[in-house]
């Protein structure tokens, strides 16, 4: 089971996902109680080894934005949350980082459909933090796809357990309050997640 934290902004909270697992670290750099700015996204970018994946998430910026931040950061990955078209990931192929597309159910579910090497299929109301029906993509989706939206260490093994994805994706269910996270919960996660595997 592949798994990433999204969200950090402590160097703390990286060393403890690396130290528990994580195959992928997540850096939010757009509006979210969760931001950072590329230059702490490269700071904490820094600390991570090269086995693990660093992520920069972006929602509605242009694509010369994302460029511009991922350069700075230099995170090896770019997600791409919500509604970008396809135009968007064309316009990054050239550069150099895997692509990732978040989504949620309604959108196409096909894995590389927009050029993209990763999918994630989130909730109905991206960041809510609030659980969702992760039945009903059950079997929708192909390739390498990860289940987020609502996650938490205590619902991962269901949430696997009824979605059969490839991975998982947490953000809000390992902190204590929105953007502060906690580090006993990141590991409680990725214990559950392989766990649940
Ligand atoms: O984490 C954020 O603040 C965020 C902001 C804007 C776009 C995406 C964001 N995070 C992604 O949201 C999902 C679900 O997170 P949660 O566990 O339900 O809080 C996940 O893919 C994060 O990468």
């Amino acid at each position: 089971m592949y798994v990433k934290i999204c969200g950090l902004s402590e160097p703390e909270h990286v060393a403890t996902a690396v130290e528990a697992g994580a195959d992928a670290i997540g850096f939010v750099m757009t509006r979210s109680p969760r931001r950072v700015t590329p230059e702490r996204a490269a700071e904490l970018a820094a600390l991570v080894p090269e086995h693990v994946l660093t992520v920069g998430v972006f929602r509605g910026e242009d694509p010369e934005t994302v460029r511009a931040a991922a350069l700075v950061s230099g995170v090896r990955a770019v997600q791409l949350h919500g509604k970008h078209p396809h135009g968007d990931f064309t316009a990054l192929k050239d550069l150099g980082r895997s692509l990732v597309r978040a989504v949620d159910a309604a959108a196409d579910l096909r894995c590389g459909a927009f050029d993209e090497d990763l999918l994630i299929v989130d909730a109905p109301h991206a960041g809510s933090g609030q659980p969702w029906d992760w039945a009903a993509v059950r079997g929708r989706p192909s390739g390498r796809w990860m289940l987020a939206g609502g996650l938490d260490p205590a619902n991962v093994a269901e949430a696997v357990a009824a979605a059969a994805p490839w991975g998982v994706d947490v953000s809000s269910g390992v902190e204590t309050a929105p953007g502060v996270k906690d580090s006993a919960l990141i590991t409680a996660f990725l214990t559950a997640a392989r766990r649940a595997a």
